[in-house]
Order: C-alpha cells, then sequence, then structure tokens
C-alpha cells in the first residue's frame, strides 16, 4: 500500500525547546500509555482514513486494535510513532504528544510495522547487531550480550548464524520481535504481526505476545483477526471505515450483546422451521445443532414451540456473545476480512 512518506523510521519534527527531553512521563492520572482526541488523517488524495478517534490504551494491556483491511489501523500507528502527521487532533503517547516528542518517546517503544526491514544476506544475529549499533544510546561493549538475550527471547538462537533469506516468515517476524526487544521498552506496537503466518508461526508469535506482556510491558497490537484478538487481549477497540465503533477489556465488549441461540437436536430440518417461524434470526443447520440469532422475548416459549412440534431438543441454550457477535450488533454488518 503507497504511502506518504517513504519508510524511514526517522521521526518526524524535531523537538522544540518548550518540551524538556526528559523521561517520558509516567502514563498519567489516566493511566494510559496511548491516549488521542479527535485523531484524524485525510491523505493528499482526499481519502479520510481516520476519522475523529478518540482511543485510550490503558497501562498494563495487551490491546488489539482490530478492524477490516482498510479500516485505518496502519495509518493510525504511523500517526502514533511519529511517521505521518495528523490532519487535525492530538495523540499523546507515554504521557507526551506526537509527533512533536518523537525523539523523547521512541527510544520507549518497541515498533514493528509492516514487516520488519532485513538484511537477507547478514545472519539473523549480525541483522540485531546491525540494529544496535544504529541506536545511540546503545553501548557497544554490552552489544553482543543484548543481541543473545533478544535472539533467545523470541527462541532464535539456534538459527541465529543462518542468513536472514533463509528465514521463513514467521522467524523473520520473531527477528523483527527481537529488534523491537534490543531494549528495555514500555510499550510494543506491532502492525498485524502474524500476518502472513501459517497456523503454527502465528501461535508462536501469539505465545511469544502474552509472554512479553507478562512483565508488564504495554502491548498494542493491529489485527483483522476476530478470534486472534479474543485470544490474546485484554482490551480492544474495533474500527471500520476510519472510525472506532468501541474499545474497552475484550470481555465487556461482548457482554452488553446476546449470543447466538443454539438447539441441538437430529431432527434440525424441522427445529430450523420452527426456530423461524419464531422469528429466530440468520438460521444455520449443522449436523445436528441449529443455531440463529434469538428474538427479543422469552426463549422457554421457543423452546415449548419446538417440543411441541415434535422436535426431539437435546440442548437448548444462549451460547456466550463473541466479539464477532459484537462486532455484527454494532455495525449491522458482519465482519468482513476482505475489507
Ligand atoms: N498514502 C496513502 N494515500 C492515500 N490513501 C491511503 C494511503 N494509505 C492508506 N490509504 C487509505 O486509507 C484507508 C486506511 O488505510 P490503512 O492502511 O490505514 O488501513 P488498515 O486498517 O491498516 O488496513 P490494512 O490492514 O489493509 O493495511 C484505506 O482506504 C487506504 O486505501
Amino acid at each position: 500500500m503507497p504511502y506518504e512518506h517513504d519508510e524511514s523510521r526517522e521521526p518526524m519534527g524535531d523537538t522544540p525547546a518548550t518540551e524538556p527531553e526528559s523521561e517520558p512521563d509516567s502514563p498519567g492520572v489516566d493511566d494510559s500509555v496511548i491516549h488521542t482526541r479527535a485523531l484524524t488523517k485525510r491523505y493528499r488524495g482526499g481519502q479520510l482514513a481516520v476519522d475523529g478517534l478518540d482511543l485510550t490504551v490503558p497501562a498494563g494491556s495487551v490491546f488489539g486494535f482490530l478492524g477490516p483491511n482498510g479500516s485505518g489501523k496502519t495509518t493510525t500507528i504511523r500517526m502514533l510513532m511519529g511517521l505521518i502527521e495528523p490532519t487535525s487532533g492530538s495523540a499523546r503517547v507515554l504521557g507526551r504528544p506526537m509527533p512533536r516528542s518523537a525523539r523523547t518517546v521512541l527510544p520507549h517503544v518497541g515498533a514493528l510495522i509492516e514487516g520488519p526491514a532485513l538484511y537477507g544476506f547478514l545472519s539473523g544475529r549480525d541483522n540485531l547487531v546491525r540494529y544496535d549499533a544504529a541506536d545511540p544510546t546503545a553501548d557497544p561493549r554490552t552489544r553482543r550480550t543484548r543481541v543473545a538475550a533478544a535472539l533467545d527471547r523470541v527462541g532464535l538462537t539456534a538459527a541465529a548464524g543462518k542468513k536472514a533469506k533463509a528465514y521463513s516468515l514467521g522467524m523473520k517476524q520473531r527477528l523483527g520481535l527481537a529488534a523491537a526487544l534490543l531494549q528495555p521498552r514500555r510499550l510494543l506496537v506491532l502492525d498485524e504481526p502474524t500476518n502472513g503466518l501459517d497456523p503454527q508461526g502465528m501461535r508462536e508469535i501469539r505465545s511469544l505476545i502474552r509472554e512479553l506482556a507478562s512483565d508488564g510491558t504495554t502491548v498494542f497490537l493491529s489485527s483483522h483477526l476476530l478470534d486472534e484478538i479474543e485470544q490474546v487481549c485484554t482490551h480492544a477497540a474495533v474500527m471500520t471505515q476510519g472510525r472506532l465503533i468501541t474499545q474497552g477489556p475484550v470481555a465487556d465488549l461482548a457482554s452488553g450483546v446476546r449470543g447466538r441461540l443454539a438447539v441441538t437436536t437430529p431432527d434440525t430440518g424441522e427445529a430450523a422451521r420452527v426456530l423461524k417461524e419464531q422469528g429466530v434470526g440468520d438460521v444455520v443447520v449443522t449436523e445436528d445443532r441449529v443455531t440463529g440469532e434469538p428474538p427479543d422475548r422469552e426463549l422457554a416459549d421457543i423452546n415449548t414451540a419446538l417440543v411441541t412440534a415434535g422436535v426431539r431438543v437435546r440442548g437448548f441454550a444462549v451460547e456466550r456473545a463473541t466479539l464477532e457477535d459484537a462486532f455484527v450488533a454494532l455495525t449491522g454488518e458482519g465482519f468482513d476480512v476482505a475489507g
């Protein structure tokens, strides 16, 4: 996807004299490490990619930034990292305004955006040595130790001597994470960290993320995969077409939403007919189950109607709502990953 600026990770804008070169603030009264107010980006072509975003990422959370392709996730991340300027609105990262405080903030942030930039002809270890050498605050005397520790953290010690071009996509992602972990970080920002990986690679990256979060680092990761967010995140925000539709603890997002009604029965055909008649929406039949969206009325009456019609009901329950149910309830649309 083309961007307004090149892939340089140099922060834009200088730190003005009014912004002291000190440690970024501790997360602040509201305890958020990322905080945006009406953050908006309109690209030069006129495309409104992010529209009035108010995002709050609590310290210590694993925060999933969820949305179909093209919903504005990468654009938001690039604004947060000071890579592009917002059209309007504001963003604070670690309590400091971005992009103005990029120089002070970014050393505390490990970022993996759009796949790591690697030299294929160098070994995994030497790629990390290069990254570390590019950091003016990194002491060269302890470089080898730092690189070894980062490789160990992501499980690449055994493959450290191999050229990066021989790495699988999953190994490349892990090497990118290792680069982000050369220094202790307060925040990790990962843009679609499992994109393009096979299921095994996805599992590895997800468990690595959980592990990284367990030591208190806040992790902000974007994804277009609902189940991924449900599996690894404590909090999430859901975007669609540049707008935020909801945010909060993952457990709460779906709590106001009714899950699907599921009837287990050998008489699926008859059950489906009765359920439709009773006002159940989106009826789906699988082997020995019929599910659907429950209507807003007494469910016991639906059960009675099934039994009266001679359906042998072996199970009758409303399942716990998933994030997908919440998305559908909030937008009235399916969660279309193809965007
Ligand atoms: N440099 C650019 N110039 C113009 N429009 C852009 C630019 N970059 C992104 N867009 C558009 O802005 C919208 C949001 O894109 P963005 O990449 O932020 O979404 P996303 O949610 O990260 O999706 P993806 O996962 O596909 O990258 C899209 O409609 C996209 O086409």
